[in-house]
């Protein structure tokens, strides 16, 4: 059975988002095709895209044997639980899943690209990222997380420290 390490970026601004963000891991724990192998800290950032509050965010490194596909389609499953619902663009959201990287693969189907396409852009993305998988080579750009992390500008990216309910 092969294993492939992937990265996600958590994200929420509606309801308990810190209890939407453990819950969601828990979530992801409990699938028996998927390990969480570690999470960032909690971050607080302003939004990006339309005005509304601020975004709590998070990455997670899992190990998985599903197929990429197989393993958005469980994100999806995940995000439908806590009753997301798709209106705007970039709209609030009670809970978002992204999947950043599925090991090394380039995939570029209408349905699901990897690596997420604008994570090299997302301050709210990369400093948590760097945090857990700051050697992580983007197979895109060939850089690492770490130096992807130094080109964006911090501003508006807090630390709150453990996301705290998950181990
Ligand atoms: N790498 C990916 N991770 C998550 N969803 C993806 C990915 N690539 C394509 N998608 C597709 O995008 C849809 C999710 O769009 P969504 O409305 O969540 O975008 P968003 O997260 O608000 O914005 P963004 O994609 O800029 O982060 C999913 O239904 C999925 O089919
Ligand atoms: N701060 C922040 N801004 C965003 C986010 C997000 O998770 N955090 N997600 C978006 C679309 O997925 C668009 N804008």
């Amino acid at each position: 059975m092969t294993v492939v390490p992937c990265a996600i970026a958590l994200g929420s601004n509606l309801g308990d988002s810190r209890k939407t963000l453990q819950q969601a891991l828990t979530a992801l724990h409990q699938n028996r095709y998927i390990d969480v192998i570690a999470q960032s800290s909690l971050y607080k950032t302003v939004a990006i895209g339309p005005p509304q509050p601020d975004i709590l965010n998070a990455c997670a490194l899992l190990e998985t044997s599903l197929s990429a596909q197989d393993l958005l389609t469980q994100l999806l499953v995940i995000e439908q639980h806590f009753g997301r619902v798709r209106r705007e663009r970039w709209g609030p959201r009670t809970l978002d899943l992204d999947l950043l990287f599925y090991g090394q693969s380039i995939i570029t189907e209408p349905a699901l690209q990897v690596p997420h396409p604008r994570l090299r852009e997302r301050a709210f993305v990369l400093i948590p990222l760097a945090e857990i998988a700051p050697h992580w080579r983007d197979p895109v750009s060939g850089q690492s997380i770490r130096s992807l992390r130094q080109a964006v500008d911090p501003t508006g990216v807090q630390p709150l420290g453990p996301i705290g309910g998950f181990t």
